[in-house]
């Protein structure tokens, strides 16, 4: 199969391609880049294993040398979703895609630890064999390959890594006809190229087909609700929602409150100039819709005057 056309991370596989339990006990979550953390102790922790760790991650854009992240920590247990938000530009994107290791960006210091294991030292086909799964804000149009073929050939090298037999044609054909039928996609999608001439909206679903069949760990959804109508955003959603495991964890990137409505995040991170700033619940959205950006830095100098002093 010629892959050629196919961002690296979306074709890795192809080459070689919540649950949750609520404690009451305190939770830190980062506020303010890497000299600055503060400890939120009333929202609830979850039970589940660390399975995403980012710390202090820098990175610059591997041709200018233009530096995007300044120092990103986020902390993401299995079973958790979490939501990023941000204004534009500021870096939401880019830490995406340094989580699967885009050849455009270049990571200068920090580290990402996925499941016990250095998440930085693996190649882009490696990350995702290890069920990171990342769905482009973009996703590319690749002529010539079936998605048929392509879905196949990376639910096999999947289910290879995880010593499960690789599926024939026929037997594929079963396995991804309940998940088509889940997304209300038509059995004719998998006849089509990948995402040639496809809509904006049968493009989201085809990610989230991609997602479907792969039965990632870790999702990473970049502006999955971009372009979509309402139905289609329900129905998006609802998959999502179908897709998570007790032992699997969603990290979305997202301007509008109204995905988080139907993926409900544990957590939602602000994120400005390459910093996660601000992390807080669902109430953190709310404060983004009702008063924007200056909502956030208004609860952050509230929340800063009532620090004793000397706390850090
Ligand atoms: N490959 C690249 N080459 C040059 N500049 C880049 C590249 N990728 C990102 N940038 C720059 O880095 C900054 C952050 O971009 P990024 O796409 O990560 O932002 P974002 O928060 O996802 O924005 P948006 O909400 O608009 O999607 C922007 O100024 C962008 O122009």
């Amino acid at each position: 199969m010629n892959t050629s056309g196919l961002h690296s991370s979306q074709c890795s596989l192809v080459r070689g391609a919540p649950f949750w339990r609520p404690l009451r006990t305190p939770y830190a979550l980062h506020i303010s880049s890497r000299c600055r953390t503060q400890r939120f102790d009333t929202l609830p922790i979850y039970a589940g294993e660390v399975i995403l760790e980012v710390k202090d991650l820098e990175a610059k854009v591997a041709e200018s040398g233009q530096t995007i992240l300044r120092g990103v920590n986020l902390t993401i247990r299995e079973g958790e979703t979490h939501a990023i938000m941000g204004t534009n530009g500021s870096g939401k994107s880019t830490l995406s895609k340094c989580l699967v290791g885009h050849p455009d960006y270049e990571v200068t210091s920090g580290s990402v630890t996925y499941k016990g294991q250095d998440l930085l030292s693996l190649a882009p086909e490696e990350r995702a064999r290890a069920g990171l799964f990342m769905s482009f804000q973009s996703p590319v149009e690749v002529p010539g390959v079936s998605n048929s073929d392509f879905l196949r050939l990376a639910a096999n090298a999947r289910r290879k890594q995880l010593g499960q037999e690789e599926l024939g044609p026929l037997e594929f054909y079963g396995y991804v006809m309940p998940k088509l039928a889940a997304l209300k996609m038509s059995p004719d999608f998998l006849n089509r190229d990948v995402n040639a001439n496809f809509s904006g909206g049968e493009k989201k679903r085809n990610e989230i087909l991609q997602l479907s069949v792969l039965e990632a760990d870790i999702a990473v959804l970049d502006e999955i609700d971009s372009g979509l109508d309402i139905d289609a955003l329900r129905d998006v959603a609802d998959a999502v929602n179908s897709l998570k495991r007790p032992n699997s964890a969603t990290l979305m990137v997202t301007h509008y409150k109204r995905l988080l409505n139907y993926v409900v995040p544990e957590a939602v991170h602000i994120m400005e100039a390459g910093r996660i700033i601000y992390s807080g619940g669902l109430e953190v959205a709310d404060i983004l819709e009702s008063d924007g950006y200056e909502g956030i830095k208004s609860r952050m100098r509230e929340e800063a005057e009532k620090q004793p002093v000397g706390a850090t």
